[in-house]
């Protein structure tokens, strides 16, 4: 009798051991676990335009809702989505696009868009209405990050070629425990092409020894005291961290700036892994 109620209480004993094993494991992956990202890698999903603002005459900042209020896209930092449209012709055309916006957006993305007049996907961006859906396929891209992944990072962005560069600053710069520098030369044809001025100088002015931006301009205005003329050796040479093992340079621009870019740093001794184009 005595030996069937010591192997009750040790049954009882696993058992509650048991339940105490598998309820902290359920709380831990609850605590951890990330929430779902609403991108589909294999095909497209529609996202709600529910907001449209206008910021120059060719610029307009377009915002999508989530599925739900605490939803989040999903997309990994610097990473790229395909969107889907139809250019003036009424045939299917899909580009590239990389929101402003990251995971701790939620409920939303946001794209900032560069409309050219006579661009495929510009037609079917300029004629979007709110209320209006967005067919989006994603994430894509190689570029990987971790926190502190690197001491420092170079930008060379030119145009459009800022969105990439700007998530990825963001997220470095909101990070409390991310110490990583990050020195970006941002280049455009006129003052009104900048995109994310405000935005970018108030990282500058918010992470100033952590962030800086030098702005380029091929037709400045008058009394400009940023660089002036295409991205050159000596800029980068000023502005970005040298050649080292724990640095890489970023570069985002449109293909013969990109080249040319890439040329430069060559020249300038930076290796192949010290270097990455979106
Ligand atoms: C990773 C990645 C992320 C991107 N993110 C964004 C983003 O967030 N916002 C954004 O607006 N764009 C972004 N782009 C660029 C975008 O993918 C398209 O190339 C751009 O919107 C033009 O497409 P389109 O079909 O309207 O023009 P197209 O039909 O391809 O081009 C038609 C004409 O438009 C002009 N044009 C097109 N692109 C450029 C350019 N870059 N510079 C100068 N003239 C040009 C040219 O005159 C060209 O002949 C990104 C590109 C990449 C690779």
């Amino acid at each position: 009798m005595e030996h069937l109620q010591s192997h009750r209480a040790e049954m009882i004993t696993i058992a509650v051991a048991l339940v105490a094993v598998v309820g902290a494991t359920a709380y831990y992956y609850y605590l951890t676990k990330k929430p779902k990202g609403c991108l589909d890698p294999q095909q497209f999903k529609e996202f709600k335009l529910v907001k449209r603002t206008q910021l120059s005459h060719n610029v307009a900042k377009f915002k999508f809702a989530l599925p739900t209020p605490t939803s989040v896209l999903g997309l990994p930092i610097g990473q790229h989505m395909s969107c889907r449209g139809k250019d003036s012709l009424g045939d299917e055309v899909v580009k590239p696009y990389t929101p402003t916006t990251l995971d701790s957006d939620v409920g939303y993305f946001e794209l900032v868009i560069k409309m050219y007049p006579q661009g495929r996907m510009s037609h079917h961006f300029r004629e979007m209405c709110e209320g209006d859906y967005l067919a989006v396929k994603g994430p894509k891209g190689r570029f990987k990050y971790q926190p502190n992944q690197v001491r420092a990072f170079g930008m060379l962005a030119g145009g459009t070629g800022i969105t990439p560069m700007f998530q990825v600053a963001r997220a470095i710069l909101e990070n409390p425990d991310d110490k990583t520098i990050v020195h970006l030369i941002y280049a455009n044809v006129t003052y009104e092409d900048i995109l994310l001025k405000d935005e970018l100088d108030n990282l500058a002015s918010s992470f100033p020894n952590r962030f800086s931006v030098y702005y380029v301009l091929n037709q400045p205005p008058e009394g400009w005291e940023g660089g002036v003329g295409y991205v050159t050796k000596e800029m980068i040479q000023t502005v970005c961290p040298s050649p080292a093992p724990d640095i890489q340079i970023l570069r985002c621009g449109p293909p013969l700036m990109n080249k040319a870019m890439a040329a430069h740093l060559d020249n300038l001794g930076y290796a192949a892994q010290m270097q990455f184009q979106f």
